[in-house]
């Protein structure tokens, strides 16, 4: 497959170090220095787009490449607002967008593992649920967009949970009501990733964790949902890609 790369960071790095792995060639390497080179390539140059760019530019990448008619993976986090409109530009040019907030195979048993427990928390209410994410300093948007699924997970199953309230270290902590789930954002040398689930009483904690070790797990299960995606038309996530 002929694969172009849309955001050449360390995620674009690695993702192009496993697709040559696993015998595709880039199409293109496209960062904010060489935006331009994007108009230079032919329809047919590009099977597949891998979209790992910045929380501001990755909505006018998806669109720019669906309107060429290019199936997009997108695992850029932080710009989920502008998410119905490039849903329904997908389907209004019965196009493919494969979207995740993570890519790695371990994260989405994660995800799972997390509504499963949430389910068995929901006749204790003497339990209460915070989560907390772990990043290196150089990531741009908080929460993680990880840690905003696992509280999607968390809130489809405890109904008193309404909401997640963002907190940083160094900024005014802000109210977390009873109704809300408190996501600590924590900035740390070079973390790839960690998620905390906790549940605390005043007698105990259950908790819940999955680390990173390497940025190799988001960038091999975005090439494979490169690979499923190729011949497809619709709106895709993990769940389609790895079934039950
Ligand atoms: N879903 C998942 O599994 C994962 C998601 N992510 C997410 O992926 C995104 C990228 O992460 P990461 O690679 O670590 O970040 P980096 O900052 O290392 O890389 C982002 C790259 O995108 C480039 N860029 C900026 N603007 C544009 C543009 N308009 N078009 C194309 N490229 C552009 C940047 O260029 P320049 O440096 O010149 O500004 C930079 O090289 C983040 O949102 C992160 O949260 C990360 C890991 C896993
Ligand atoms: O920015 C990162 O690095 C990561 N971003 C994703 C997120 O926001 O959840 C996925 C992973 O945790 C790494």
């Amino acid at each position: 497959m002929n694969i172009l790369l849309l955001g050449y960071g360390k995620m674009g790095k690695t993702i192009e170090q496993i697709a040559l792995e696993r015998g595709h060639q880039i199409a293109g390497r496209i960062d904010a220095d060489n935006y331009a080179d994007l108009a230079n390539l032919e329809p047919d140059d590009v099977d597949v787009v891998i979209e790992f760019s910045s929380p501001e530019s990755a909505a006018e990448n998806i669109t720019y490449c669906l309107e060429r008619n290019w199936p997009v993976v997108c695992g850029t986090t932080g710009w989920l607002n502008r998410r119905p409109a490039i849903e329904a530009l997908c389907e209004r040019t019965k196009g493919a967008f494969f979207y995740a907030s993570n890519y790695s195979i371990g994260v989405n048993l994660f995800f799972r593992l997390n509504k499963v427990l949430a389910q068995f928390m929901r006749n204790y209410p003497s339990y209460h649920v915070s989560m907390t994410e772990i990043h290196h300093t150089e990531k741009k948007d908080a929460p993680s967009g990880t840690a905003i699924t696992l509280a999607e997970g968390v809130m489809e199953q405890l109904p008193g949970k309404q909401r997640w309230v963002s907190n940083e270290p160094g900024k005014e902590p802000l109210p977390v009501g009873e109704d809300a789930i408190e996501i600590e954002s924590l900035r740390e040398g070079t973390v790839p990733g960690t998620h905390t689930v906790r549940y605390e009483s005043d007698v105990d904690r259950i908790e819940i964790k999955h680390v990173a070790h390497s940025r190799q797990g988001f960038a091999l299960g975005a090439v494979i949902a490169a690979e499923w995606l190729v011949g497809r038309e619709g709106i895709f996530g993990m769940d389609d890609l790895l079934g039950n």
